[in-house]
């Protein structure tokens, strides 16, 4: 297939190393003058340091040359850019095969990747590729297991069949509402299991967190449509406990600097990374008052990024919160 990449950060430029070794036709899209001088010389430092990309991943700074000649199209940006992506590609999007890897919510409008591109584009051709997948694993080529997901099943099977190959593995699933909630929400459970990382690693405290956190992303999850089951699957707990616990997570680190006593501002300043869990949850903080979901741990972790709230204070309140029944 010919295959257009939106987006050329660490998980962008990974995913068109495996397509590339599946056999497709690959150009990636940067805004980044700096990133395609780099992608010409067959690395990108900035965002996967120490892994080659070949040259025959062909980089641009046209966003129609990805799209004009694409059969499938990736997208490989942060979910607060989707909108002004969509906007651009307006103009150009003839009806393919569009494939989301942003996972996050729009803070103004709480609203899914989906739910934009639908908005913006019409979609009717949306598969969302999620789950346990640190960008710097699959370009090494260890074994990934991941979901995509669709309306349609048969777009879902096109994905599994042209994504999957020995060490990247596709389920399908045709839960998206599910998928896409279990992907973005994770994120901010991870930046709290990064607090007790940076405070103490505690264990005992990260098994709660990761076990009640699967519960509250369940429960917003079952309110907004979402099929129970997906949250035990890839794209619910795999991906959760992935991000809680890897060296490589961008929202368990920003968690860890933040219990170490750092500043968020600082934090995100030092980081040339996206960390969606940080503006996930302030579209999640309103929402979950308003439609009255109990989401203790994602208001703890607005409290301490945006209020001011001392972590330990936060894990106080956590443990003193009326006693109840597990379930
Ligand atoms: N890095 C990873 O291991 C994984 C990341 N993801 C998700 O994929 C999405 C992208 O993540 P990464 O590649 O890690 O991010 P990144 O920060 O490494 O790269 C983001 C890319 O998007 C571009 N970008 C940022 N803002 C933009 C804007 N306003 N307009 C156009 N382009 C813009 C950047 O220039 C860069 O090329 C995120 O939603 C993330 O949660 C999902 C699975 C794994
Ligand atoms: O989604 C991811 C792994 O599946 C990446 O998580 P981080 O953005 O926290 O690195």
């Amino acid at each position: 297939m010919n295959i257009g990449i939106i987006g050329s950060g660490s998980w962008g430029t990974s995913i068109s190393k495996v397509l590339l070794n599946n056999g497709h036709n690959i150009k990636i899209w940067t805004r980044d003058e700096h990133v395609f001088n780099s992608l010409k010389n067959g690395e990108n430092p900035y965002y996967l340091p120490g892994i080659s990309i070949p040259k025959s991943i062909i980089p641009t700074l046209k966003l129609e040359e990805v799209i004009s000649d694409s059969e499938l199209i990736v997208l490989a940006i942060p979910a607060q850019a989707i909108r002004s992506i969509a906007e651009q590609i307006k103009p150009l999007y003839s009806n393919q095969i569009i494939v989301n890897l942003a996972k996050g919510l729009e803070i103004s409008t709480q609203k899914r990747v989906s739910e934009i591109l639908d908005e913006v584009l019409k979609i009717n051709k949306y598969v969302v590729l999620s789950g346990p997948s640190h960008a710097e694993e699959v370009a090494r080529d260890i074994p990934t297991s991941i979901v995509a997901a669709s309306n349609n099943m048969e777009l879902a099977k096109i994905v599994q069949e042209n994504f999957s190959n020995v060490s990247f593995r596709v389920y399908t699933n045709n839960d998206i509402v599910g998928v896409e909630l279990g992907g973005a929400i994770k994120n901010v459970i991870a930046i709290s299991a990064g607090i007790i990382d940076g405070i103490g690693g505690w264990d005992n405290s990260k098994a709660a967190l990761i076990t009640r956190g699967l519960a509250e992303i369940t429960r917003y999850g079952i309110k907004k449509g979402a099929k129970k089951d997906t949250f035990s699957g890839l794209a619910g707990l795999g991906d959760l406990i992935v991000t809680c616990t890897s060296q490589h997570s961008r929202n368990r680190y920003v968690g860890e600097m933040i219990g170490r006593g750092k500043k968020l501002d600082e934090i995100i300043e030092n980081m040339n990374m996206v960390a969606e869990g940080v503006y996930t949850v302030k579209a999640l903080y309103e929402e979950i008052k308003d439609l009255n979901i109990e989401m203790p741990i994602t208001e703890k972790t607005y409290e301490v990024l945006y209020l001011n709230k001392d972590p330990r204070k936060a894990i106080h309140e956590l443990m003193m919160r009326e006693l109840k029944d597990e379930n």
